[in-house]
């Protein structure tokens, strides 16, 4: 939401979306190390890999974080900083966000983030789920979630917090939230953009039955836009995003805001209320035993 507002505020005030629709410099500065090479600029760290192409201003950031590009606190903090440096980066209208490991977008949260950790650290890892996704949801840019394997739990999230989502036509790849599966609880906000996507009924029952859907069904439910061949994923994205260009910007981004206003306000006003709640809920014995049970049904599925 700052995000959104300080896009819409710079609009008003110095004209950042008159930039943003009516293109950017070519040549712009990007990351660390800060390595021009023609017009595109990068910069890797150990999570994932950042692009921004300033011809185009669209920014690829590619998850490489094995084996499943699991949500770890570092993952979700580097994450975080990678999309506040872009959003403040004139040059970038549109990140597309995917995955550089076959067959996996996102695992979601690291169970071992969350299992056998003390309550401070939980603390500061939900605070850090938070922060992605509140940066996310609440982006100025256009994000668009290339989605190029499965994704579940908190893999969904970041794909639903985007303004589009394109999956691969993959009957085995596999989206949803599955949270009740693993006897823990998806919180409000993760419900409220699933509803605000879905609707309050496919939600309802998603959720509930804790459930992970096909790339095919995914896309008849409206979870995901699009479906394209897997080796399309990626262009298929930065040709979407040419389309949300073509838009005029503060336009866009106004109707952005008041669309996710009320649920990004109702996580920034009960923040703390929140994170107490996760903690005291993750860190109960009947939970601590239920991430236990499902971990190692990972390890017993993969024997
Ligand atoms: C209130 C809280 C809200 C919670 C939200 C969440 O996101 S909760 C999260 C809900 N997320 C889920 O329910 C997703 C659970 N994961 C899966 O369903 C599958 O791993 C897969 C479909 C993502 C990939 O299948 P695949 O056959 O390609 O791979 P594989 O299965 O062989 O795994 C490889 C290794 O990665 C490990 N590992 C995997 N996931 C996680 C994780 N999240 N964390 C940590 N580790 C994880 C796995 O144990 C194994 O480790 P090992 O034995 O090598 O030390």
């Amino acid at each position: 939401m700052a995000a959104l507002l300080r896009g819409l505020k710079s609009f008003s005030l110095s004209g950042r979306s008159l930039s943003i629709t009516s293109g950017v410099a070519p040549h712009r500065r990007y990351g660390l190390p800060s390595v021009l090479s023609g017009q595109r600029n990068s910069s890797s760290s150990s999570k994932m890999t950042v692009d921004l192409d300033s011809s185009t201003g669209i920014a690829m950031m590619r998850f490489q974080s094995p084996p499943v590009n699991s949500l770890t606190l570092d993952f979700l903090t580097e994450f975080a900083t990678n999309l506040e440096k872009l959003e403040m980066d004139k040059g970038c209208r549109g990140v597309v966000l995917t995955s550089a490991l076959p067959k996996i977008f996102s695992a979601g949260l690291d169970i071992r983030e969350m299992y056998g950790k003390s309550p401070e650290h939980c603390r500061e890892f939900w605070k850090a789920v938070q922060e992605m996704w509140l940066k996310l949801y609440g982006s100025s840019m256009v994000t668009v979630a290339a989605i190029n394997g499965s994704s579940p739990a908190g893999g969904c999230l970041m794909a639903l917090a985007c303004d589009y989502r394109i999956m691969a036509d993959n009957p085995r790849y596999s989206i949803g939230l599955n949270e009740t599966q693993l006897g823990i609880v998806a919180p409000f906000w993760f419900k409220e953009n699933m509803v605000n996507t879905v609707g309050h009924r496919m939600a309802e029952i998603s959720l509930q039955l804790g459930l992970l859907y096909s790339a095919p069904d995914a896309l008849k439910m409206g979870l995901v836009d699009q479906l394209v061949a897997e080796e399309a994923v990626v262009t298929t994205a930065t040709e979407t995003m040419a389309k949300w260009f073509a838009v005029p910007g503060h336009a866009r981004q106004i109707t952005k805001s008041v669309m996710r206003k009320p649920t990004i306000d109702k996580l920034l006003s009960n923040r703390e209320d929140d994170i107490n709640n996760f903690v005291t809920f993750i860190t109960k014995d009947s939970i601590q035993k239920s991430l236990k049970m499902y971990m190692e049904s990972l390890r017993k599925k993969k024997a």
